[in-house]
């Protein structure tokens, strides 16, 4: 004998109820079913509101009425084939017939009783029960409808009766030892010894399933419902959420508990005191595998079987010195707490018995804490324990799984996983069943939490890195253009998930909290609201994802001045924007600092040398043990360039404008013909190398005349035309002594400067092309001969490259 339950949403419409029958025809073939059924999907709610209107005298509960009149009467119609549909439209009345007449007498009494309510809701299913088995003969099928209210018997505590198993379980057994093969049952009703109509409290159907189940000694209890089975967490939050194929009663009770609301685990004690497997399926894609709870569903692959967590908890504290080593404190806290009928959720306690903490529902928090503080009302006047501490908004946040018992490193695992998201753990419990190992936390980090939490427990590799992108000129440009490139490749062959979520320039601003699609970013981000500096970083904050990352492709300094507060929130960094990395000391200790303590990264690869691995090479060093000594470099692409093809015949302001068009240089021209772009480049590289400068300690030998940085960036255009001759005499000077113009950057022990010098065939830096950058590192380790990076050290293709790599640093 097999028992299938059909919730609310199965038997929702005729549309639902003929999915229904096509899974009870199947598994009638194979051997006698029972089939419990619960009313049409929100009938139950629809009745107790008519009988609630009823009773205070609002006459729109017979609207109510006829809506439900219609309702089942058209299913009837839906259903039934026209020529069998007479006789069941008119048992289908009879039973409306009965509800109007019992709220017509709830009307004119002015009162509706717990024990008339179990009448009225118990219509519900009676119809349901009653329209399923006419079309199941319709459909040929032999079938018989029993009103489950002659086989389970209560008491008489109506609303959520008790069921009087001895009775109940000879009644069934009696009736299906000479039923036929197909039985259709109304779920959640029952009666008194008097007959008396009761109802069976939440969960009724299931219970009603799995008392029938029980008393048979069923093969199995099949639970049909709107989902493939109990899921790793709730789906409506971890978007990457599966059915768990197996699981033993005890995890499914603790996910029940936890908030998976396919089963409400009193209602399996039934099939669980005679070990029946429940299994939980869809009506909707009934080839799916569901859900098997069983004795050893334990021993199916996985640790942790599942997430789950409870929402809108309040953690109260008690605490003072006066608690330590003295007996009876916990005792009076809870019998002060049940005095008021308040569930504790979650209890942890130091073993330093200097606090006691417990995790109650948020509508509980002012009864616990009158009452409490009562209790204990002398010991806090003499200041033994302080007034009992409330803290609101939090939820807690589970891991479920037996197996968790004996696997060293579970929890570890769970706390590394939220700590490196900057999700703040407020308390801790651990059953000592290891079932279940809970944490508190804020309410605003839930969603965070369980997605970290899946990601780490069950998507086994695949990571989301969640990208939020300010600038989208040449190289932000460019980098969008790798990113859309090489997204399915990171899937593949990294399991990085690499998505933008956030993307902005100066002007608009736009999101997509499931990750943009790149094909037609410029379009979504042309379509944008207005950019506001603010509100996107507020955005970013609020959506809270997991593996955040900002990425700064602008030459902003106000941009540059966020990032504290993005560190702040366990955003990483990575910027090619060398503003923060070039400003006070001060501030780039700190943001450093910051995301050390915050376990995230603050990555600049592309400050120096663009694309160049120059500072990882650094860091490299330096972390190994090695000193700085020296460092020689040319370190602007642009000036490289320009002095490489500024020769007679061409003017400077030309060649300038072509390293410009190039993209080599700043957004601002005049920031690298200056020196400044290489000042805070040999700066940062001072710095990387342990070294505490600013900069003003490096000194500037400039070769612009000082007008030509005076106005706009078209001012100076027109002041290197107007100044050509100057230009032309610095080459022309270089050229007769056979020497090359390299703007060069230096530090010695100490000191630093840059300039622009002629340097001669010998000169390791004379034979630098086009926009290279060259760096030499001169070391405790390399002192015969400096450690060389050489290449491209401009241009939006290698410099979003560089960012790119270091978005993927981010997340390894
Ligand atoms: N071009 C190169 O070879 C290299 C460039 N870099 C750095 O890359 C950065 C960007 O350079 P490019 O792409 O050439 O500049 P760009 O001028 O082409 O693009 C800058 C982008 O930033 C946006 N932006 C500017 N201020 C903003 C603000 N306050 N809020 C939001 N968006 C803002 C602009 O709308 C634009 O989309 C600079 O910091 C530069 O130093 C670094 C290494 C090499
Ligand atoms: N403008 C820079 C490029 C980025 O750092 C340069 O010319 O080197």
């Amino acid at each position: 004998m097999k028992v299938l339950k059909f919730g609310g949403s199965s038997v929702a419409s005729a549309e639902n109820i003929e999915k229904v029958v096509v899974i009870v025809k199947q598994k009638a073939e194979q051997s006698n079913v029972a089939i419990v059924v619960s009313a049409l999907g929100r009938v139950t709610d629809k009745l107790i509101s008519a009988g609630k209107l009823a009773s205070t005298g609002n006459e729109e509960y017979k609207h109510i009425l006829v809506e439900l009149e219609e309702r089942h009467l058209a299913e009837v119609r839906n259903l039934i084939p026209v020529s069998a549909q007479s006789s069941v439209l008119s048992q289908v009345k009879k039973r409306l017939n009965e509800i109007d007449n019992i709220c017509e007498g709830v009307y004119l009494i002015g009162e509706l009783s717990k024990k008339t309510l179990d009448r009225i809701m118990s219509y519900g299913e009676l119809l349901s029960s009653l329209i399923i088995a006419e079309k199941l003969k319709a459909e040929g099928v032999d079938v018989a409808l029993k009103d489950t209210r002659e086989l389970i018997k209560t008491d008489a505590h109506y609303g959520n009766a008790n069921v009087d198993f001895d009775n109940s379980n000879l009644l069934i057994w009696q009736y299906f030892n000479q039923s036929s093969r197909i039985t259709v049952l109304p779920g959640f009703v029952a009666s008194t010894e008097s007959n008396e109509t009761t109802t069976l409290g939440r969960g009724g159907s299931d219970y009603t399933a799995s008392i029938i189940a029980g008393a048979l000694n069923a093969e199995v209890l099949e639970i049909w419902t709107d989902v493939s089975g109990m899921m790793t967490a709730d789906p409506r939050i971890v978007g990457q959420a599966y059915p768990i194929d197996k699981i033993s009663y005890g995890e499914a009770m603790e996910l029940s508990h936890f908030g998976a609301k396919v089963i409400y685990p009193p209602t399996i004690q039934p099939v669980l005191e005679r070990k029946i497997p429940v299994w939980i399926k869809n009506t909707f894609a009934p080839n799916d595998a569901g859900t098997l709870i069983l004795e050893n569903g334990n021993e199916s692959p996985g640790i942790v079987k599942g997430l789950s967590s409870v929402d809108k908890i309040a953690l109260l504290s008690l605490e003072g010195s006066g608690m330590v080593g003295v007996p009876g404190f916990s005792r009076r806290l809870f019998d002060a707490l049940s005095r008021k009928l308040i569930n504790v959720i979650f209890i942890t306690q130091g073993s330093s018995e200097h606090s006691i903490s417990v995790g109650v529902l948020e509508e509980d928090v002012i009864r616990a804490k009158t009452v409490v503080d009562s209790e204990f009302a002398f010991e806090i006047s003499i200041k033994k324990v302080e007034p009992l501490s409330v803290e609101r908004g939090l939820c807690i946040v589970a891991l479920v799984g037996d197996k968790m018992r004996s696997q060293p490193g579970v929890s570890g695992k769970m706390f590394s996983a939220l700590g490196r998201n900057g999700i703040n753990v407020r308390a801790i419990a651990q059953g000592s069943s290891e079932k279940n190992i809970s944490a508190v936390i804020n309410e605003k980090d839930v969603r965070k939490a369980l997605n970290v939490l899946h990601e780490e427990f069950f998507e086994t590799p695949t990571k989301q890195v969640n990208l939020f992108i300010v600038g989208t000129g040449n190289v932000g440009g460019k980098l969008i253009e790798q990113i859309r490139k090489q997204q399915h490749f990171l899937k593949e062959e990294l399991r990085l998930n690499v998505r933008i979520i956030g993307l902005a320039n100066s002007k608009k601003m736009c999101f997509d909290e499931n990750g943009m699609d790149l094909e037609n970013w410029k379009e979504k981000l042309l379509e944008g609201e207005t950019m506001d500096m603010r509100q996107f970083i507020q955005r970013s904050k609020a959506l809270n994802k997991r593996n955040s990352v900002f990425v700064d492709n602008t030459a902003s300094e106000a941009v540059s001045k966020i990032y504290e507060e993005l560190l702040e929130n366990n955003i990483s960094l990575v910027t090619c924007n060398k503003i923060a990395c070039a400003s006070t000391y001060k501030n780039y200790r700190k943001l450093k600092q910051l995301a050390m303590n915050q376990n995230v990264s603050f990555l600049f690869e592309t400050n120096v040398g663009a694309g160049l691995p120059i500072i990882g090479t650094l860091n490299d060093m330096v972390r190994s043990g090695d000193r700085v000594r020296k460092i020689d470099a040319v370190l602007s692409g642009s000036l490289n360039f320009i002095f490489n093809n500024f020769k007679e015949g061409v003017s400077f302001e030309n060649v300038v404008r072509q390293a410009q068009t190039e993209g080599y240089t700043e957004p601002d021209p005049r920031i690298d013909l200056t020196g400044t772009d290489v000042k805070r480049k040999i700066l940062i590289l001072i710095r990387e190398s342990g070294v505490a400068m600013e900069m003003e300690d490096i000194a500037t030998d400039s070769f612009m005349p000082a007008d030509c940085l005076e106005g706009t960036v078209d001012n100076f255009f027109a002041k290197l035309k107007e100044h050509g001759q100057v230009f032309d005499e610095i080459y022309k000077r270089a050229n007769a002594e056979g020497k090359k113009l390299k703007f060069v950057a230096s530090y010695n022990e100490g000191k630093a400067k840059v300039g622009l010098q002629a340097v001669d065939r010998d000169h390791p830096l004379y034979m630098l092309d086009g926009k290279d950058n060259i760096v030499l590192f001169t070391t405790d380790r390399y002192h015969e001969q400096p450690l060389i990076v050489k290449g491209a050290g401009a241009g939006a293709e290698v410099t979003a490259s560089g960012i790119f790599a270091d978005i993927i640093k981010t997340a390894r």
